[in-house]
């Protein structure tokens, strides 16, 4: 039976555990980040593929199922998983993805390299992907395809299925024409994207961003544009922008642009909040602390989320102010990317050295300055931390959107706390109640936490309420039936594109 929905994702929807010697695949144990909701979507469809990478040696290529179903699903709805040896593993995600692509969807060229790039592997990849999706779709399915790992799969799935239905939401942030054409496969991109019939990405900046790179490297022409939606900030913020290119036509087709950004599970998170056990957690860290203040940060080891910044900023608040020192509290999460992946390993060491030098510059017996978490942290522990922390303070130098700051309002619920957030991710544009603050100025970083240790517990419910709204009204279910609203408002197949 062929599919209705295709959803293409680098990741596999479940853990794979062995149960009295057989192999299950069951849900996976962190509800964090968009699989929960994109494997609703897919468990709902009549019929759906969920198309993955799998990484595994020769000999167990041999012996293995290509399709699965996970634990309680149906039939209907399976997991078809690539084979994908170490080494096309290292050169395809590891190394050309996240060396070459990923600095510049950060704007960062000064970490871009591209001689140990592998552009043949990456491009036999995106094929294996785009077959496995036209082997599996119906000719009037639509094919999900998710984040820059599989750029080239619209033109390839193009080639073959030229009236499917295809959407494409990038995760990262999209850079401006003059940092993305520095990449050397601009045009194959583009011409990739340019297949699509809606490309979403998560604010109104990056759309923006992508019309202009296509406009810089083929002739497109503007079909429409538009006031953007009252959920962004359109003046005001640094990733703001008033209005955004909404059609594209391209040889004799129109391209949707989109911005929907993801959202959180709100309602999950605040159950998890209240239960028995977390509350036990907060009573416990509350009663550890006492009246200090308790700053939380969680996130990735990644040379993009402004660890450094914030660390040094740190520093400076406890020599500006001495008066805070054995009174503040930061719980950090680094978690480590993926063993083996060489790019992160200074941002790693870098993160390590600087809170040893500032515990070891400050601490006294019975205080230390920051606690460090490089391993992932469990649901319930994170949450727990969440709940108690004064502030969240979220200080990327660039993000995609940053969920962790839709997480600490979650577990907020409205009631209290700050959250200082960093005006280059993409959620500054929908979240103007934060304490919006620029990491690549000292004064500015300095001046964020002061007014956040500083703030009123009438201003931060205030605050704190309006954030909350936004979040409750746009959580992750509403991310993706708007996406599903916006490929249904396509030309459908065989109808002729709208020029
Ligand atoms: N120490 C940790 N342990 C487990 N999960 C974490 C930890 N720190 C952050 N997370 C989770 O990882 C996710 C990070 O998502 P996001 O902020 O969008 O950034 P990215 O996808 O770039 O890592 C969030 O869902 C957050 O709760
Ligand atoms: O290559 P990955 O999967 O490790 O990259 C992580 C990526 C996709 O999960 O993260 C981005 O997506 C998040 C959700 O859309 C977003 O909040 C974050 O800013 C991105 O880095």
């Amino acid at each position: 039976m062929k599919s209705s929905l295709v959803i293409l994702y680098h990741r596999e929807p479940y853990d794979e555990v062995v149960v009295d010697g057989k192999t299950v695949y069951r849900d996976k144990k962190s509800p964090n980040g968009i699989v929960p909701t994109l494997k609703t979507f897919f468990a709902n469809a009549e019929s759906a593929t969920w198309i993955a990478w799998k990484q595994m040696t020769a000999k167990q290529q041999s012996n293995f199922e290509e399709r699965v179903v996970m634990e309680g699903g149906k039939e209907s709805s399976q997991v078809r998983r690539i084979p994908l040896s170490a080494q096309q593993v290292k050169d395809f995600y590891y190394i050309t993805a996240k060396e070459a692509f990923w600095p510049i969807l950060h704007s960062f060229p000064e970490h871009f390299t591209y001689e140990s790039s592998d552009w043949d592997n990456f491009k036999a990849i995106n094929q294996l992907f785009a077959d496995a999706a036209c082997e599996d779709a119906a000719e009037d399915a639509l094919i999900w395809i998710h984040d820059y790992n599989l750029w080239l799969t619209p033109y390839y799935i193009r080639q073959k299925m030229p009236n499917v239905k295809i959407a494409f939401f990038h995760h990262t942030p999209f850079p401006a024409a003059d940092v993305f054409n520095i990449l050397h496969w601009r045009e194959a991109i583009v011409d990739s994207l340019l297949c699509c019939d809606l490309c979403g990405f998560h604010i109104p900046r990056y759309v923006e961003n992508f019309a202009g790179v296509a406009r810089s490297l083929r002739d497109v022409k503007t079909v429409e544009r538009g006031p953007v939606r009252e959920a962004f900030t359109p003046h005001g913020v640094a990733l703001s922008e008033p209005d955004m290119t909404t059609k594209l036509s391209y040889q004799g087709r129109t391209v949707h642009l989109d911005a929907f950004p993801v959202g959180t599970h709100p309602q999950y998170i605040a159950d998890v909040v209240n239960s028995e056990k977390v509350q036990a957690s907060i009573k416990q860290i509350r009663d550890d602390i006492g009246d200090n203040k308790l700053i939380v940060s969680a996130g990735r080891v990644d040379y993009v989320k402004g660890a450094k910044e914030m660390l040094l900023c740190y520093e400076r608040l406890l020599t500006r102010r001495p008066e805070l020192q054995g009174k503040v509290n930061l719980v950090m999460t680094a978690v480590k990317a993926a063993a083996g992946m060489r790019v992160y390993k200074t941002a790693q060491s870098q993160i390590e050295q600087m809170v040893g030098k500032i515990n070891g510059r400050f601490s006294k017996l019975n205080w230390t300055p920051i606690l460090l978490f490089t391993e992932p942290v469990p649901y319930h522990e994170l949450m727990a931390f969440y709940g108690t922390a004064d502030i969240a303070w979220i200080p990327p130098l660039r993000d995609g959107l940053n969920l962790v700051a839709k997480e600490y309002i979650a577990a907020h619920q409205g009631r209290d706390g700050v959250l200082i957030l960093s005006e280059f991710t993409g959620s500054a544009v929908e979240l103007p109640d934060a304490v919006l603050t620029n990491p690549y100025s000292d004064k500015h970083m300095d001046e964020s936490i002061d007014q956040a240790l500083a703030m009123s517990p009438e201003e931060q419910q205030e605050r704190m309420q309006r954030l909350h709204q936004v979040v409750l009204q746009y959580d992750v279910k509403e991310w993706a039936n708007h996406m599903f609203r916006a490929a249904n408002a396509t030309a459908s197949p065989g109808e002729p594109a709208l020029v």
